[in-house]
C-alpha cells in the first residue's frame, strides 16, 4: 500500500450551484482528500520542506473555494484538483466534495475523483 498524507472534513464557504438562488449566497462545502506520498522521506530528514504540507494545502482550498465560482461541484474539483497537482507536485490525489445542504433528506452528496500526474515527481 503506498503512504498518504490526507485532509479529512476541510468545511469551506463557496459561491456554487446551478441554479440562480445559489449564485447569491455561500454554501458549505466538505473536503476529503487522500494524497499519495512517500513519507519514508520526510520522517527520515525530519523537514517539512520534504512532504506534503497539509496546512499549505488546506489553506489553498479554502482560499480556491473563496476566489472562484462554478455551476456543478464536478468543476470546481477538476479545476481544483489540477492545480494542487502542479503547485505541490502531487503524484495522485483522490479528493471527496460533499455539499451537505444540497439534499436535506440525503447524509451526503458529492463526488469523488481520482486523479493521477502526467509527470512523476
Ligand atoms: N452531480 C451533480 N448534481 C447536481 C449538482 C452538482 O453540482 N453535481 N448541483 C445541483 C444543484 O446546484 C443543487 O446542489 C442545489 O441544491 C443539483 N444536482
Amino acid at each position: 500500500m503506498k503512504d498518504l498524507v490526507f485532509i479529512e472534513g476541510l468545511k469551506a464557504q463557496a459561491v456554487i450551484g446551478v441554479y440562480d438562488w445559489e449564485k447569491e449566497i455561500q454554501q458549505e462545502l466538505v473536503f476529503d482528500l487522500e494524497m499519495e506520498h512517500d513519507n519514508r522521506v520526510p520522517a527520515a530528514t525530519d523537514d517539512l520542506s520534504k512532504t506534503l504540507d497539509y496546512e499549505a494545502i488546506s489553506n489553498h482550498i479554502l482560499r480556491f473555494c473563496a476566489e472562484r465560482q462554478f455551476e456543478l461541484i464536478e468543476t470546481l474539483a477538476e479545476n481544483l484538483v489540477d492545480e494542487l497537482i502542479v503547485d505541490f507536485k502531487l503524484n495522485a490525489v483522490t479528493l471527496t466534495l460533499r455539499k451537505p445542504g444540497a439534499v436535506p433528506a440525503a447524509r451526503a452528496v458529492g463526488v469523488k475523483i481520482h486523479r493521477k500526474s502526467a509527470i512523476m515527481y
